[in-house]
C-alpha cells in the first residue's frame, strides 16, 4: 500500500497522471459507493485508480501469442480461476503431489498479476519479466482491451457468474474493503445502481455479453466458462480449460489433485489466505467467503432479487445465455 492509511490502494487517487486527471474531468460521473465519484469510460464505470490502471494498460501492454489472460467481472470466480490455471500450466514444474506447491504458501493474487491493478501500483512494471507462458488477469471489458490482446493469438479464458451471487459477493466484499464508507449505503440503492449499470465495472451484463459473442465468433481465442458449471462439474470444466490453452490431460493423468488443491475448502483454510494483506491493502481472506451457488438468498429480498432477474431477462434476452439460480 502506498501510505499508512488502511484504505486499499484502488480506493485512492494519489497515483493519477495529469493526462488521466484531464480525461476524468470530461467524463460522466456518478456518486460511488466506496469512493466519492465513479466515472464512465468506454461504456463502463470505474474508480479513478482502476481507470488509471486501464489507461496505462491500453497504452503499454504488449500481448504475446503465448499469453493466457483470465477475464472476469469482479467477484465472479477470479481467485479460483487464477489458482486452477496456475496449477494447470505449471503442473510439471510444480507437481501437486510434491507437497510444496506455490499455492500452499502464496495467495493466488500474488501468483497471477491483476493487469490494471499492477499498472496502477507500478506504471513501469515490466510484464515481459513474467515466466513463460505469461498468465494474467483483468476485469477490462472486451471493447477496452489493449489492441495487441485482440490482434495477437493470445488466449482469453472468461469466467462469468450468475448476477445475483456476483452482486451479493461484491456487496459483502465492499463492506470488508471500506466498512466506514459502506455504513450508510443501503442495499436497495446498491441494487438499483447495479441494475442501472452504474456500479464498479458495470454494466455487468454488457461485460458478459461482449465476451459471450467474442467466444462464439472466435472459439479458439475466447473460452467462455461459468462459475456454476465449474462448481457443478469441476473436473470436466478444468479439462476443457486445459484443452483450450493447449495443455490437455493424457488418459493417465489425474485432474482430481489440482481440483482438490484449488477447492474453496482447501484454499480458504490455508494460513496464507486467512491472514495478512496483499500489497494493495486488501485482506487476503476477503477473497474467500462462502464459495456457493445460490447464496444470494441470505442477503437479497424477493423484490431485490426480482429487480436483478428482470434486468437479466431484458439484457440477455435472445443471447442464448441463461442462469438457473
Ligand atoms: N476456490 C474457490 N472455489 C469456489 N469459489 C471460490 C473459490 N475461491 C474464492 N471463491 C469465491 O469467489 C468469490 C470471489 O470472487 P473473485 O475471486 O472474483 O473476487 C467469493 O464468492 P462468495 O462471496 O459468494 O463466497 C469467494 O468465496
Ligand atoms: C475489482 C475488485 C473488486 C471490486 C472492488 C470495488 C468494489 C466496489 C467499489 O465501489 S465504488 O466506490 O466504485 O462504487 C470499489 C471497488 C474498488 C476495488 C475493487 C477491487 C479491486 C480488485 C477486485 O477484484
Amino acid at each position: 500500500m502506498s501510505s499508512s492509511s488502511s484504505v486499499p490502494d484502488y480506493l485512492r487517487d494519489e497515483k493519477l497522471t495529469q493526462e488521466t486527471r484531464d480525461l476524468i474531468s470530461s467524463l460522466p460521473s456518478e456518486k460511488g459507493w466506496l469512493v466519492s465519484q465513479i466515472y464512465e469510460f468506454q461504456g463502463r464505470w470505474h474508480t479513478e485508480a482502476l481507470l488509471q490502471g486501464i489507461l496505462t494498460c491500453q497504452k503499454h501492454f504488449k500481448a504475446k501469442d503465448s499469453d493466457i489472460i483470465l477475464v472476469t467481472n469482479p467477484k465472479s470466480g477470479t481467485t479460483w480461476l487464477k489458482s486452477l490455471v496456475f496449477a494447470l500450466i505449471n503442473r510439471h514444474k510444480f507437481p501437486v503431489s510434491s507437497g510444496d506447491h506455490p499455492l500452499l504458501v502464496t495467495n493466488p493474487h500474488l501468483l497471477v498479476p491483476f493487469m490494471e491493478g499492477v499498472y496502477y501500483e507500478s506504471p513501469d512494471f515490466d510484464f515481459s519479466l513474467l515466466p513463460f507462458p505469461r498468465l494474467m488477469n483483468t476485469h477490462i471489458s472486451h471493447l477496452s482491451l489493449p489492441e495487441s490482446v485482440k490482434s495477437s493469438s493470445c488466449q482469453i479464458v472468461y469466467c462469468c457468474r450468475n448476477p445475483k451471487d456476483m452482486f451479493v459477493s461484491l456487496w459483502h466484499f465492499g463492506k470488508k474493503l471500506a466498512p466506514q464508507e459502506t455504513a450508510d449505503y443501503p442495499l436497495e440503492k446498491a441494487v438499483e445502481a447495479f441494475c442501472q449499470g452504474k456500479f464498479i465495472a458495470g454494466p455487468f451484463w454488457d461485460h458478459v455479453l461482449e465476451y459471450w459473442y467474442a467466444s462464439l465468433e472466435n472459439p479458439n481465442k475466447v473460452l467462455f466458462v461459468t462459475y456454476e458449471e465449474l462448481k457443478k462439474q469441476t473436473e470436466v470444466e478444468v479439462k476443457r480449460i486445459a484443452e483450450f490453452i493447449g495443455c490437455g490431460f493424457t488418459a493417465e493423468e489425474e485432474v482430481s489433485e489440482i481440483v482438490k488443491l484449488c477447492s474453496f475448502e482447501s484454499l480458504s483454510r490455508l494460513e496464507v489466505n486467512r491472514q495478512g494483506k496483499l500489497p494493495n491493502g486488501i485482506e487476503t481472506n476477503a477473497f474467500f467467503r462462502k464459495g456457493e451457488i445460490g447464496g444470494w438468498r441470505d442477503t437479497l429480498s424477493e423484490s431485490l432479487a426480482d429487480a436483478i432477474d428482470r434486468t437479466t431477462e431484458e439484457k440477455f434476452g435472445g443471447s442464448g445465455l441463461k442462469f438457473s439460480c
